[in-house]
């Protein structure tokens, strides 16, 4: 499979140190082994703490569409090197009640839902090919576009062309693979809600699967409103029969706790929880993966990681552009919805949560979960929203919001927004989390901000004048664009005087390493491939998260509260620094020291 090609095991990926990389953290393989009465597939994982890499962790699953667990099995290991992959030996798999199926006997079909849109062009094919690129797809897979849309397989292939990039590294061979991908891949056009049309796509999946055992993706890269009716008709007449049906859900996840309750009562009436891959982008980006690693492999950070030396932690999302082209979508959601409720607030709990027993799925999410709903409920009165304005610069009109079509004259829909949040557990009593999030704003960036308290009876405080709090640690974790991790601390200036200076210990990715990042949908849609579900929402994690946004959201439509103005390509609403200062903090982003490359 996928991670035993050489070229796969993206350790390779972030050279120079191959330990590096997550897959020499968390490896994993699936196979598949058979009795004669039943089929199980195997995951067998290996992590990388001295305590799990000796043990094989097996995961049997019946071979139905529905994959219940049926047993998880400790298998002890033997001659496991470091960072290596575990094999079971054919004793074991015998043990176990069956025979290895090679790769040679397995596929994989991938179909993108909503193939002729915005999000598929532009994120998921390249991802696709890029895993391709890197040898991580399965020998035998097969990507199938479906829409409505009617377009024969040479249109799809002619469309998601355009859309395919190497990585500066890896421009060799770059336009024969890129070729060879697009043999692979196929259109088929159908309706949404017409079981039929999916039984027609389901012949077709079945005569390039060519009898081997099945193993089938479905991502919906389509509008929320569809979801269940294509889950039902997958689920009807195009889930695997032999293999396992898994399925990609894109945000949003509902408006609130009751629609996405309902959504997720939807989605189970045909499909386990299992089977669901909630999708947030932002656990795949590297630095938010990172997030982890930094915090609970270097001594340095973990014991620091409390209300004790830490003052307060800012989220920080910023796009220099507006809703252009999606105002429709997002007058009905808003930023919060959009950007706070899911991306913000899931780095958030993976930044405060406490040490998961492994990093396993399961482990990790529910640790996530703890924190969330440890949340205090957010008030309106710790939250600004904001919307964009018309501003002219430079001889260059920039739109307001509601110039925007698709978006009502008197939308109070908020493009910003900032808000106050708190933790009632032990680590984090009193300690403000603050969320900026903003579109059409001054700059594209995506942070986390880690402010530390000063240093008790500071011996050098007359050097700082009367503000500490200008002297404090700072760390900064830039997520996007120009990944960096940094620390600013104070030092002495050279010299035989006794100045200070605030400096930065800067581990700047693109100076460390010479390879590109890759994108968050690589990453995810390799490990929806792999059934690895620590990236992706588990059901009662979105409960938790709404649970927190859906009182405020609704308090917030109900009365129209109406959003203060900025202007397009400004800093954002003054009232996000009011609402800071509420809280004794100030926004990391906004002095002219937030960046040294
Ligand atoms: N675009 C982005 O950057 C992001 C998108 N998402 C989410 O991903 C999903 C897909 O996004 P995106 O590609 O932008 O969406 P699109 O609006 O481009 O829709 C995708 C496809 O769905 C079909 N479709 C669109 N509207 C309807 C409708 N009302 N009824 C039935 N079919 C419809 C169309 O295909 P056809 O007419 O051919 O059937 C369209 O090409 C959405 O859930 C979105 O919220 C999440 C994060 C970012
Ligand atoms: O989910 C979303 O994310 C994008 C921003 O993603 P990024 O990876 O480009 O930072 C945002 O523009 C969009 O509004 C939102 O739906």
């Amino acid at each position: 499979m996928a991670l035993s090609s050489p070229k796969c095991p993206s350790s390779s990926h972030f050279a120079p140190a191959p330990s590096r990389h997550r897959r020499s953290m968390a490896s994993s393989s699936i196979s598949s082994i058979q009795s004669p009465a039943r089929r199980y597939f195997v995951k067998r994982s290996a992590f990388g703490s001295a305590r799990s890499r000796q043990w094989n962790v097996v995961y049997m699953r019946e071979a139905s569409t529905k994959e219940p667990v049926t047993t998880k099995k400790e298998v002890p290991l033997k001659n496991v090197g470091n960072g290596s992959v575990p094999k079971i030996s054919s004793e074991e798999l015998k043990n176990l009640g069956g025979i290895n199926v090679s790769e040679k006997e397995t596929t994989v079909s991938i179909t993108v839902v909503g193939a002729s849109g915005d999000l598929a062009k532009k994120k998921i094919f390249p991802a696709l090919f890029a895993l391709y690129y890197e040898d991580c797809l399965p020998e035998h897979f097969t990507i199938f576009g479906y829409a409505r849309s009617k377009m024969t397989d040479a249109e799809l292939r002619s469309m998601v062309s355009k859309t395919l990039t190497c990585r500066i590294d890896k421009r060799e061979n770059c336009s024969d693979k890129m070729e060879q991908f697009l043999k692979r891949c196929f259109y088929h056009s159908g309706q949404y809600d017409s079981e039929d049309n999916f039984a027609e796509l389901d012949k077709k999946l079945k005569e390039h699967e060519a009898g081997r055992l099945s193993n089938r993706l479905f991502y919906l890269s389509i509008p929320p409103n569809i979801f269940i009716d294509v889950v039902k008709c997958a689920s009807a007449s195009a889930s695997s029969a032999n293999g396992w049906t898994r399925v990609i859900v894109e945000k949003p996840f509902g408006r609130d706790s009751e629609s996405s309750a309902a959504l997720t009562r939807g989605l189970k009436q045909y499909l386990n929880e299992d089977q669901i891959f909630r999708i947030d982008h932002y656990l795949g980006k590297e630095l938010v993966e990172n997030l982890s690693v930094l915090r609970f492999s270097n001594l340095v950070f973990e014991p620091l990681w409390s209300r004790q030396y830490i003052r307060n932690v800012q989220l920080i999302f910023s796009e220099d552009f507006g809703t252009e082209g999606r105002g429709g979508y997002f007058d009905h959601y808003g930023i919060i919805r959009d950007i706070m409720q899911n991306h913000l607030l899931q780095i958030l709990a993976l930044f405060a949560m406490e040490t998961p027993v492994s990093l396993d799925a399961e482990d990790i999410r529910n640790e996530k979960v703890k924190v969330l709903r440890s949340m205090r409920p957010l008030l309106v009165e710790d939250v600004v929203v904001g919307q964009y304005k018309s501003h002219t610069k430079g001889g260059v009109t920039y739109p307001a919001y509601i110039d925007d079509k698709t978006v009502p004259n008197d939308s109070v829909t908020p493009t910003f927004a900032a808000a106050a949040l708190f933790i009632d557990n032990a680590r984090w009593d009193g300690v403000p989390f603050l969320m900026k999030a903003g579109k059409a704003l001054h700059t594209k960036r995506a942070e986390i901000r880690v402010q530390f308290r000063h240093v008790p009876g500071n011996l050098y405080k007359k050097s700082f004048g009367t503000d500490l709090d200008r002297a404090t640690n700072e760390l900064v974790i830039r997520v996007q664009p120009d990944e960096a991790i940094y620390l600013k601390i104070n030092n002495k200036i050279p010299g035989l005087g006794m100045r200070l200076d605030r400096s930065n210990l800067n581990l700047h990715y693109a100076a460390r390493y010479s390879k590109e990042i890759p994108d968050a949908y690589e990453r995810l849609l390799l490990d929806a491939i792999e059934g690895e579900r620590r990236l992706f929402i588990r059901s009662d994690e979105l409960d938790a998260a709404w649970a927190l946004f859906t009182p405020l959201l609704k308090e917030l439509e109900e009365k129209k509260i109406a959003p203060e103005l900025y202007p397009y390509g400004s800093r954002g609403p003054v009232g996000a620094h009011y609402l800071a200062a509420k809280y004794n903090v100030r926004w990391g982003d906004l002095g002219s020291d937030h960046y040294q490359a």
